[in-house]
């Protein structure tokens, strides 16, 4: 079974007459870091838009698990087991850090509103695994002390891992992760690091993202896609994209 997870080809969204996304292609395999890099303004946030459901492509297809998900909507993808964070923070800030992971968890729940009114046996089972689930990823991501105190009031890069903590407890197959590493500082960033390995090595999940920090992504990537205006401009092993002539231009600004 050497079906690729996910399997994006000629992907390409048009506002009005901006291409923001030109035919780009994408392949990630169970179990890996697969890295989007591109100077600002590439395309990149356009590209995990339309394959979380936020966009519907302009063209091409995106295939999760061997089925079209493209056109589909945002929380029918997050049921198939492709789950994502943003560029900013988005929890409920006024909610405790418990709360948050419960509340990302209600819709996995799947008991009618009677089964939570009368409390069935089988609501309150669901209930504690709900509760046992959100512990077990606030310890992986060394939250559990914090369980109480509102997530607004956490540290930034608490905020962040408790993002990630909220995507991991519905048990996703493939995390999107949008600039991770954006605002952390040295140490938080090797946490994060730690932490992405470990959900590969240790969760078996795969994890697409879009990052800045070149350290990181060189660092933890199996593989790297390149885009620059939209356009795909090379892909391949850290080393590879290290060395490409393209990319160096890219980024160096050169014609
Ligand atoms: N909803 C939208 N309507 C119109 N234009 C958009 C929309 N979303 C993105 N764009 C445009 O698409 C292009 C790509 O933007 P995008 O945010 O995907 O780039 P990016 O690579 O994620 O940038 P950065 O690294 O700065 O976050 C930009 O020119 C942006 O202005």
């Amino acid at each position: 079974m050497s079906q690729l997870l996910l399997d994006v080809n000629g992907l390409t969204m048009r506002f009005g007459g901006l291409v923001a996304v030109n035919k780009v292609n994408l392949a990630v395999k169970n179990r890996q870091i697969v890295s989007i890099i591109g100077p600002n303004g590439a395309g990149k946030t356009t590209v995990f838009n339309c394959l979380s459901g936020f966009y519907i492509p302009s063209e091409g297809s995106v295939m999760f698990n061997g089925g079209e998900i493209a056109g589909m909507k945002d929380f029918q993808i997050s049921r198939q087991g492709l789950v994502r964070t943003f560029q900013h923070v988005r929890l409920f800030s006024k909610m405790t850090v418990i709360e948050n992971m419960l509340v990302a968890q209600h819709r996995h729940l799947n008991t009618s509103l009677l089964a939570g009114l009368f409390k069935t046996g089988s609501y309150k089972r669901l209930e504690q695994e709900a509760m046992d689930r959100a512990a077990y990823w606030l310890k992986q991501v060394d939250l559990l002390e914090f369980a109480n105190r509102e997530a607004g009031n956490l540290a930034y890069g608490q905020q962040r891992r408790l993002e990630i903590a909220r995507c991991m407890v519905t048990q996703p197959e493939l995390l999107l992760l949008d600039e991770p590493a954006a605002g952390l500082n040295p140490n938080e960033t090797k946490e994060l690091d730690e932490l992405i390995i470990r959900l590969r090595d240790e969760h078996e999940i795969s994890v697409l993202l879009i990052e800045h920090d070149m350290g990181l992504v060189m660092g933890i990537s199996d593989h790297i896609y390149v885009i620059a205006q939209g356009t795909p401009l090379a892909d391949g092993t850290a080393d590879e994209i290290k060395n490409n002539d393209d990319v160096i231009k890219a980024y160096l600004g050169e014609e």
